[in-house]
């Protein structure tokens, strides 16, 4: 099976060429949460997160996302708690989503897909002095997953949707400052999923600890609809591609086990 090879050949991806073989393979990203088989630990703490919006420094397009960059030479922007047994800082946040509401999450919970997903990066600061270092090791990573519907407006993921239109072609990036990402969070941070696993992009280094939260937040569609605004392509490109569908596929299980902090 795909857990037991030395290196799995990840599904070829359209967004990248070809398969990607991955060290290990055997705790990859993302997968589907079953709930039923999610064990409770009552170890698990809650999160504090501890962000400071001065910390915002720029917003810009990968061509595979777009990410809100965070300045993380010093300890300002942190999370700690959780299952976490170290402090890890704030490097930045992204998100997918897919062409239609339908789709677009990369984790599940029971099978069920949500229209778009946040994902907040993190490295342990207490052990790395660079993400760089920090991305290969395995304890290295923590990413806060949050999963998006489409309802009412969300009034603070607003100023970063207005900011959308200047980063529109990959490679380009503007000056964001002054952005809370705590204000993206659910009111309910001490509900959660938390499972060892990987990047779910190029490196896919199998060094993240993954906090999934429970309860959702809430987008327009009118704001969804700007994220598919957004190109794949740069702007010397004759054919531009629309971003949209920016995620990865299920990734086996292979015997891991998902906690949760709520039983
Ligand atoms: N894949 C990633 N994050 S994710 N989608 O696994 O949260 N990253 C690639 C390099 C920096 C973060
Ligand atoms: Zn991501």
């Amino acid at each position: 099976t795909a857990c037991s090879s030395k290196y799995v050949l990840s599904q070829v991806h359209p967004m990248w060429q070809g398969p990607l073989a991955v060290p290990g393979g055997d705790r990859q990203s993302p997968v589907d949460i079953v709930v039923r088989a999610s064990v409770f630990d009552s170890e698990l703490k809650p999160l504090v997160n501890n962000y400071d919006p001065d910390t915002c420094q720029q917003i810009w397009n990968n061509g595979y996302s777009f990410l809100v960059e965070y300045d993380d030479t010093t300890d300002k922007s942190t999370l700690k708690g959780g299952p976490l047994q170290d402090k890890f800082r704030l490097c930045q946040f992204h998100f997918h989503w897919g062409e239609s509401n339908a789709w677009g999450s990369e984790h599940t919970v029971d099978r069920k897909l949500f229209p778009a997903e946040l994902h907040l990066v993190h490295w342990n600061s207490d052990k790395y002095s660079l993400f760089e270092e920090a991305v290969m090791e395995d304890n290295g990573l923590a990413v806060i997953g949050v999963f998006l519907k489409v309802g009412k407006r969300h009034e603070g993921l607003q100023k970063l949707v207005d900011a959308l239109p200047a980063i529109r072609h990959k490679d380009s990036v503007v000056e964001f400052n002054r952005f809370d990402p705590a204000c993206l969070l659910p009111s309910n941070t001490d509900d959660y999923w938390t499972y060892h696993g990987s990047l779910t992009t190029p490196p896919l280094t199998e060094s993240v600890t993954w906090i999934i939260m429970k309860q959702h937040i809430e987008v327009s569609h009118d704001q969804l609809a700007v994220f598919r605004s957004l190109l794949f392509t740069s702007a010397e490109e004759d054919v531009q591609k629309s971003m949209v569908n920016n995620f990865r596929v299920q990734q086996p299980l292979c015997g891991r086990t998902v906690r949760s902090s709520f039983s």
